[in-house]
This record gives C-alpha cells, structure tokens and sequence, in this order.
C-alpha cells in the first residue's frame, strides 16, 4: 500500500517532483545531478530562496528553499510549503550527519501523506564523522525508500532516479490519532489536515472559507502544535537511537578549523589576514597589473583611439552627425569608447576576480562564520544570524542579497538587514573598483576604508534596533561545516554570475552612457554638476565629483569606475570612495526592495543614504583636512 491516491508510479511522465530539505543539506547540488540544469549551489543556508523548475525525463523537478518543517513562518518556507502540497511526489533530502535535525522534516512529510523517497545526502561527511547508519532499518522504520547519496560525486544520483517511481508515505501515522481533534464537516486531504493540526494558517484560512457559512474558526491552536511537534520530535529522537550507530567519535579536521575561525582571539586575526590576501589579490595583482593593462592599454593606447578615428572618417559631414558623433565618442562616457572601457576594462576584470574569491570562500563556508565573530565582537546589530547570510551574499550582489533576505523569519529583522544592505554594503563589482584605487594608496588607506564601513554598519545597526519596534530574535546560528572548495563549482558560480552581471550592467550602463552624454551635449550636465558644487565643495572635493554621484544614481560601480578618471589626491580619493560606497543602492536594488519590503521603507532609505552618505564623507574629510 502507498499513501497515493493512485497506484504510484504507474503513470511517470508529467509528474511534479520535489526537492525538499533543510538549508545547505545539497539539494540544490542534486538538483543540477538529477536535471543537468546549474542552479547556484553555495556552503551555507539559505542559497535557495526562489524555486527553480527543470523538465526532466520523467516530469518536472522543482528545486526548493531550504525549510526545517513544513509551515508558513518565512517567506522561503511559504514557497516550499506551496510547492510540497502541489506535487506528485518529494525528494526529501536529509544530511546524514544530521539525522536529528532533519529527520523532522521527514516524518511531517509522511505524516502529511506525501509520497516520499528519502534522499540520504552527505554520507561521505558521515563516513569521515565516524558514523555509521543502517539504511534499510530507516527505510522500514519510517515506511519510505531510503537512498544513500553523495551529490557532489554524484553517488546514488542513478538509483534516486530509479527509487523516484517508488516514492510512498505509509497509509498510517502516528498523527492520525489526532485527526478527531478536527470538526468533521471539513473537506482536507491528509496533508492539510495535518498542517490544520499544526496550526497553519493559510491551510485554516483555505478551509475557514469553505466553511464559510458559520462556525468555529480552526485559527491556530499554539498548545496542540507545541504537542504534535514534541511528539514528532520524540519519534526522531528514537528513530536516530535506533538506525545511527556512531563507530568513532573524533572530530574532523574541518571542524576544528572551523572552531577557530569563531573564537575572537584567533578568527579576528585570520579574517583580517583573509581580507588583507584578498586585498592584495584583487587591489594589487588584478586591479593594478591587470586592469592597468586592459584599460591603460588595451582601450587607452589601441581601441578607443581606433575607434575614435572610424567613427570619424564614417560619419558623413551632416547636421545631424555632429550629435551622433558626441554620443558615440566623448570623453565623458561615449558609447562606443567609454563606456566599455569602462565596463569590459575596468569592471569585468574585478567583478570576475573578486567573483573568484567570493566563491571560494562561499564553498569553504568561511564567510558566516566570519559574519558571526564580527557581529559578536562588534556589539550586536539588531540583527540575529540568518540575517548574516543577507550581508555575506550582498558582497556578491545586494540586488540578490536583498531577495535573500526573505529567509529571515522577523518583519524587523528583515528591515533592518535591507536597510544596512542598501547603505553600507558595497557589491563585488564596486569593491573590485574601489580596492584598485585604494591599492594605489596602500593597504593602511584600504583598512581605513572597512574601518569606517564596519563603524556606519554598527552605528546605523544600533540607531535601527533602537528606533524600530520589537524584539531582537535570538541569535541562531545554523552554522555550515567547513569544506574544501570545489574549484568546478567555484567556476561555474563565476560563470554564471559574470554572464549575470554583464546582462544586468550592460544594457543600464548603455542607457546610462547616452543619457549622461545627452545631457553633456545640450549643457544640462555642467547644470547639475554645478548644483551639486556646494555638496562637492563641502566635502573637499573637486566639482567634476558631481559627475560621479549622477552615474552613482544608477549604480554604485558605475560611479566607483567613473572615479578612475578623475586626478584626485589620496584623502580626497578616500573621501570619494566612502561617499560613492554609502551613496544611493543600484536602481535595480531599489526596484527589488521596492517589491519585496513597501514604498515607505524603500523611500526612506533612499534619503537616507544621502544624509548618510554626505554626512559621514563630510565627517571623514574634515577628519582629514580634505575640506579647508
Ligand atoms: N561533502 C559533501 N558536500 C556536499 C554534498 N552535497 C552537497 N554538498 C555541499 O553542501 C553545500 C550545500 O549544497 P546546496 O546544494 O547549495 O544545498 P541546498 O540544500 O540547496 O541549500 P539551500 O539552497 O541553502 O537550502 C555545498 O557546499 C555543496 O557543495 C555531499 O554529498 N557531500
Ligand atoms: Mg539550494
């Protein structure tokens, strides 16, 4: 007997599959074994926030955000919930190493009645752990197929595909002796009424208006949720006594590497060695040796000149040429010169570069861990650990960052990680740029540069977690193992976010090249740059900056890149860059917290990060003495 309504497997194609799980247990990773489809696979939770569909041979697959129950608390965890109720069948991934944690999943799933094969990931984590589990006592225990996997070698991948048509839940759990708690006259599958048990809310508000005609609202019972959860829990706690036998307890070397990196004493030392390599890295080799190249020589000394010369020699002698001309070739950001001078030789060298690092660092899990001994060490900032893989991630892209950051449970935790994400968090792409000027400067100039990002992140942290109503979550950390970084992943995470960016960036910074030079052919730009001469004065900076804060209006890199042309002097380069850093969020952020939090925050923001961005520049330049 299975738990289908139909004999399962009996009709394969067209089916809709599921992969299920908690955060950073591979999912994403068998996803791309299983479909041949890349979806971004990263060391820690919560990569996943959107779900991705692929047609394979035997129907659909759906990716999903990593969940650890299924109910509707975060926005990821709404997603998954959605996506479990309307499919034929889940692959509900566990970490084998993390049997008690994820085994909860796993009986929610059977006691909702859908069909399941278990996918036991990570068993050679468990295999170095010293753990040893008896895979077909799981499977009879919880009356679902289990199958071992290892998804990065794509181990087990082959019989998950074959075990799929076999997917059950037993016709029976434990559960059901609470379905009586239920008012009869409802109509819910076995899945809803569990989840009605539970206390979840959009199932009671589904069913509240099928029953619309009077009666009690089934509205969460928070006292019978508490119950059936401690008694599923019970039943994992049992399930693991019985099928994981540990055979040596030893601690591997990751983990104890890992622990160092938490401790103050010594994770300070080593992130600040970290961001001092990756400084020297992509400031000194790739910025100034290789962008030194691309752009001094490359563009400066053979393309633009050639460029500039067809242009001229093509364009006939016209009224109308003139105009044409000036927006194809001036200084300013020619469309043709310029403008990818600027995007292929100065940002695409760094964005891929710093895309590199990022991405290894992203497959060791290093960087929540060095999220988190700065967050401790720098006094909280309102925010709880979730909210520091938002923060990691908006190194990359805060555009992504800002969507990553739906798998924080709180309102005001979320609010808080945009706002802080939006102001003082600078992407890949601008920090490539900025870490090539400051490298012209040295490394005490880049030092000072994080000092006073770290010091407007805590302070704006603090000022938020003041100002903003409730209660600080606690801080729960789901830590990822550290693990040794798959250059193949790491590449193809590069890829992908480089074909990303240069979609994103290209068409904008196009847009932006012709309207900025339309402005300059009519005079209108010399207008605003003039306006802004009392902002550029007053932070101690020559007016041709107030070019820089138009391009910084679309994205921040843009305006970074555009300070590459101008002759400034260390402190005012320095100023600069903490003004272009703190300055307005990339147009497709605001467009992106524009949907994902309310028109009010998003505008508050905005204005915000003018006061602050011109309010701390200001601050650093008479520091200074940038300013007279
Ligand atoms: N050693 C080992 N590592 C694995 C295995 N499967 C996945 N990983 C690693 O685990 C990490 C998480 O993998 P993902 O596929 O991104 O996990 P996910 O479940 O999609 O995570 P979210 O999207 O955050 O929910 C990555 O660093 C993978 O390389 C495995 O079987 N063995
Ligand atoms: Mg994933």
């Amino acid at each position: 007997m299975t738990g289908c309504e139909e004999p399962c497997g009996s009709d394969d194609a067209g089916r809709t599959v599921a992969l299920v799980g908690a955060p950073n247990v591979g999912k994403s990773v068998l996803f791309g074994a299983l479909a041949e489809q890349y979806v971004d696979v990263s060391n820690y939770p919560g990569t996943t926030v959107e779900t991705t569909a692929a047609t394979t041979d035997s129907g659909t697959l759906i990716d999903t955000p990593g969940v650890y129950g299924i109910s509707s608390f975060s926005e990821a965890e709404r997603v998954t919930r959605a996506v479990v109720l309307d499919a034929d069948a889940v692959i509900n991934v566990v970490d084998a190493t993390r049997l008690d944690r994820d085994l909860f999943v796993t009986l929610q799933l059977l006691d909702m009645g859908i069909p399941t094969v278990v996918a036991l990931n990570m068993m050679d984590e468990a295999a170095a752990d010293g753990v040893d589990i008896d895979v077909d006592a799981l499977a009879t225990a919880i009356g679902a197929p289990v199958v071992p996997t290892v998804a990065v070698t794509e181990k087990g991948v082959d019989d998950l595909s074959e075990r799929l048509p076999d997917a059950m839940a037993p016709p029976s759990t434990p559960v059901a002796d609470h379905y009586d708690a239920l008012p009869d006259r409802i109509e819910a599958t076995r899945a809803e009424r569990t989840l009605l048990l539970e206390g979840d809310d959009p199932t009671a508000r589904r069913v509240d208006a099928l029953v619309a005609d009077g009666g009690e609202s089934l509205a969460a019972d928070l006292d019978r949720r508490e119950q059936l959860y401690a008694e599923r829990r019970a039943r994992v706690r049992s399930l693991v006594d019985d099928v994981v036998h540990a055979t040596d307890a030893g601690r591997s070397v990751g983990d104890r590497v890992g622990d160092l990196l938490l401790r103050p004493l010594t994770g300070i030392p080593i992130a600040l060695a970290l961001v001092g390599a990756i400084f020297y890295l992509v400031g000194v080799v790739v910025a100034q040796t290789l962008v030194g190249y691309t752009e001094g020589v490359l563009f400066g000394r053979y393309y633009n000149p050639t460029v500039e010369a067809a242009v001229e020699r093509l364009l006939p002698a016209a009224d109308w040429a003139a105009p044409v001309e000036f927006l194809l070739i001036n200084d300013v950001l020619g469309l043709l010169t310029i403008m990818p001078q600027y995007v292929v030789g100065v940002l695409v060298p760094l964005v891929a570069a710093f895309s590199l690092v990022i991405g290894t660092l992203e497959d060791a899990g290093v960087l929540p861990r060095l999220a988190v001994v700065l967050d401790r060490g720098l006094n909280r900032i309102g925010l709880n650990g979730r909210a520091v893989v938002p923060l990691v991630i908006g190194t990359g892209c805060v555009t992504m960052a800002v969507i990553t950051t739906r798998t924080i449970e709180s309102r005001r935790e979320r609010l808080i990680a945009t706002a802080l994400l939006g102001l003082a968090v600078p992407c890949s792409a601008q920090i490539g740029v900025i870490m090539g000027l400051l490298a012209g400067l040295g490394l005490v100039w880049w030092a000072g540069y994080l000092l006073v990002l770290l010091v407007v992140l805590g302070a704006a942290g603090a000022v938020l977690d003041r100002t903003l109503p409730g209660d600080r979550d606690a801080l729960v950390e789901q830590l990822p193992r550290l693990r040794v970084p798959r250059p193949h992943n790491v590449a193809r995470k590069t890829r992908t976010r480089m074909a990303a960016f240069l979609r994103e960036a290209g068409p904008l910074f196009a847009g932006t090249a012709l309207a900025v030079s339309a402005l300059e052919y009519v005079g209108a730009l010399d207008v605003i740059v003039d306006a802004l001469r009392p902002v550029t004065a007053a932070l101690g900076l020559p007016a041709s900056f107030g070019r820089v804060l138009v391009l910084g209006l679309i994205r921040r890199d843009f305006a970074a890149a555009g300070m590459t042309d101008l002759a400034l002097s260390a402190s005012e380069t320095f100023v600069g860059l903490v003004v272009v850093t703190l300055f307005v969020p990339c147009i497709l952020t605001m467009a992106t917290i524009l949907e994902e939090r309310d028109v009010r925050s998003a505008l508050l923001m905005w204005l915000g990060s003018w006061v602050v961005a011109f309010g701390v520049g200001g601050g650093v330049a008479a520091l200074l003495g940038v300013v007279a």
